[in-house]
């Protein structure tokens, strides 16, 4: 196989790849005509005239792409010239002896210029993560504090602890705001153990729930009931439950007959249980907790939590409020005004960086407070270095393939998640991650790999999944020391998976608290994490709107992240034992990720089934067939579409749906 001025010469059947490139067996003499004079152009390498050069796009990317593909693909003849058969056989069976013949891809043509990134500097905001208290200054019950000691192996409160707890103890509504990470959960999960434990009567299973803990997500409401459930131990009494889609609703209502005391709970399903079963009641509610707020509302979920504060409001009109989330938006504050009564506003904000909130103390304010103030600007973690790369789309998905396998094969004990927008995306990603960077030709076994690296594993997660998957995906990868989570935003809020490395957003997030969100996934509890945001070119714009809700980005170059490809016998036809580490030139670079893009694309054709899944994603968009094909592998989701319209960040909704 070889390459010339990013031209492949391919060794799949020619007929075959020579169709798929162009435009069909039957071409008019205009396009004879046009493919004559790029061969030309092809075989000398040079560039082809301006004409087809696409520096200064005048569309949006995703335009721009369109008209690339209608350019490399003409209809249905192409796709029937091109059949899943034919290409699966040539993909599998290619013969490194065989002679190199037909370019089917030239990535590194027509694509748009990648601009100067003018990165303007920021100052971040920081919060300090711990505070110097420990918890036995509290007045907490003995066994309360011997638990978190021993258990949950924690003696020193973080700051948003610090500032929460007793605010909470003395009976007062908040709304809780501080850093991704920085222990928010057991900020209101002690105080209610606390209060629920030292309750005159003793509580009785059959009283049904007295605290009451809404979650956006399933993997939430797990996690957040482990927490509940440990600090629980000595309290036996207590009796903690979860109620969640995907499980059954029978085994739930013969679990709330029984008598939960503190219920957690996604809002829709709930609802669900509100509508449907006569075993559930608020009479005794004394705490309503809602855990990343805003995201509570921006799935959708406002009208069932209007349903949830009815049904409660109707049986118990006495109880503590609190909203908790690292980032606040309007929607908050209008949930705020109807749910909290006066309520304490608890922001973590570090004195050293010259931020409003001095000693660390919390801001007391009488009525609910005002989001506005708090939109403009987020607290970063310390440890997070967060980087943006300007990549052309059709170069999208090779660079992420590169990247993955620089962080995860060559490095040691690195654990990555991706972020997508969409369940058809993570799921076309998965199958060609497994299919191509697993058991790509020549591959070696985990006993050949050289020192340093590891083995790569790929997991998935997203709403269309099974809930049992679901909940296995989320523990295996909790537990797993390495490894690559492919997923939509379903892991982007709450989620504690321990000793994440690195953040990729590969769709661009709907909104910058999405992005914080994300990112805040790695660096939690004051450890050191790094992400990525992979922009088009035309997107250059939004690490200045980046900027101006204070986060800095720092530039990766595509083509550092592109050299690692050369490291990989996989796509050099050479052997693991006889790399030499050397400098790659950038003719190197470009022929191994247009030989690792051959391979996506091969196998992509390889069959009707991976042809349909690449399709999946766009049908609703009223993309046609192949194009949406070529589309898909670029990568090009909803999100991406969101940055490329030139709105600036923070005026997106994130109405994401219920199912990312
Ligand atoms: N006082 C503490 N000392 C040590 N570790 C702690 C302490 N409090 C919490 N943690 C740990 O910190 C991690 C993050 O906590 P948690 O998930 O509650 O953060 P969060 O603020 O809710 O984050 P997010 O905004 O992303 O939901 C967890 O692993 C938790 O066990």
């Amino acid at each position: 196989m070889a390459v010339t001025d990013g031209v492949l010469l391919h060794l799949s059947d020619p007929p075959a790849a020579a169709s798929r490139t162009f435009s069909g067996p039957r071409r008019t003499r205009a396009s004879q005509q046009a493919q004559a004079t790029k061969r030309k152009y092809q075989a000398s390498g040079k560039v082809p005239p301006a004409k087809r050069r696409n520096d200064t796009p005048s569309h949006p990317a995703e335009k721009t792409a369109e008209k690339e593909m209608q350019r490399t693909f003409k209809g249905k003849k192409a796709q029937k010239v091109f059949s899943p058969k034919k290409s699966s056989a040539s993909a599998a069976g290619r013969n490194p002896e065989q002679k190199p013949s037909i370019k089917t891809s030239s990535l590194f043509k027509n694509n748009p210029e990648i601009p100067e990134l003018h990165r303007p500097v920021v100052q971040q905001v920081q919060e300090k993560v711990f505070s110097s208290d420990a918890f036995h200054d509290l007045d907490l019950h003995p066994h309360l504090i011997s638990t978190i000691n021993t258990v949950l192996n924690m003696s020193s409160m973080t700051s948003v602890q610090k500032q929460s707890i007793p605010v909470l103890l003395e009976g007062r509504d908040a709304l809780v705001r501080s850093q991704t990470g920085s222990g928010k959960t057991l900020a209101y999960c002690i105080p209610v153990v606390q209060s629920l434990q030292a309750m005159k009567t003793k509580i009785q299973r059959s009283d049904g729930p007295y605290a009451l803990v809404l979650v956006p997500t399933r993997e939430l409401a797990l996690q957040s009931f482990d927490t509940v459930q440990k600090l629980l131990k000595p309290f036996t009494w207590i009796v903690p439950g979860v109620l969640m889609g995907g499980e059954k609703r029978k085994s739930e209502k013969a679990r709330l007959r029984k008598g939960i005391n503190i219920l957690i709970s996604t809002p829709g399903r709930l609802v669900d249980h509100i509508k449907s079963t006569k075993n559930i009641h608020f009479g005794r509610i004394q705490w309503l907790i809602l855990d990343e707020a805003d995201r509570i509302l921006d799935l959708g979920f406002e009208k069932d939590v209007t349903v949830i504060l009815n049904a409660v409001n109707a049986e118990c009109q006495r109880r503590q409020n609190v909203l908790l989330s690292a980032t606040l938006t309007e929607g908050v504050a209008r949930l705020a005004d109807i749910s909290l009564h006066n309520p304490v506003s608890i922001s973590v904000v570090d004195e050293s960086h010259g931020q409003s909130n001095p000693k660390g103390k919390a801001v007391l304010e009488v009525s609910a407070p005002q989001a506005g103030d708090e939109l403009d600007s987020f607290a970063i973690p310390e440890g997070l270095d967060q980087h943006v790369t300007l990549v052309p789309s059709k170069l999208r998905l090779v660079s992420l393939a590169a990247f993955i396998l620089q962080k995860c094969k060559f490095e040691t004990d690195q654990k990555m998640i991706v972020f997508f927008s969409t369940c058809e995306l993570v799921e076309f990603h998965y199958k060609l991650f497994l299919q191509t960077l697993l058991s790509s030709p020549g591959a070696p076994a985990a006993g050949q790999l050289p020192s340093g690296s590891t083995r790569l594993k790929f997991l998935r997660l997203h709403g269309n999944m099974e809930q049992e998957e679901r909940t296995a995906v989320f523990q295996e990868f909790s537990h797993s020391k390495t490894g690559v989570l492919l997923c939509t935003d379903v892991a982007a809020r709450g989620l504690d998976l321990p000793q994440v490395t690195w953040i990729v957003q590969y769709s661009a997030p709907s909104s910058p608290a999405e992005y914080i969100h994300r990112i805040g996934r790695t660096a939690r509890i004051g450890c050191h994490g790094s992400s990525l945001l992979i922009l088009a070119p035309s997107e250059a714009e939004y690490v200045n709107s980046l900027a101006s809700h204070k986060i800095n980005v720092s530039e990766m170059k595509m083509e550092d992240i592109l050299s690692v490809l050369t490291r990989d016998a996989c796509f050099k036809g050479r052997r693991w034992g006889h790399q030499k580490p050397r400098a790659a030139g950038p003719q190197e670079i470009r022929e191994q990720a247009t030989v690792l893009q051959t391979l996506f694309e091969d196998y992509v054709h390889s069959s009707e089934r991976q042809v349909s899944w690449a399709k999946k994603g766009w049908k609703r968009r009223g993309v046609s067939g192949e194009m949406a094909v070529e589309m898909e592998m670029r990568g090009e989701g909803k999100g991406w579409r969101h940055w490329a319209s030139a709105v600036p960040v923070g005026e997106h909704k994130g109405k994401g749906g219920r199912r990312p």
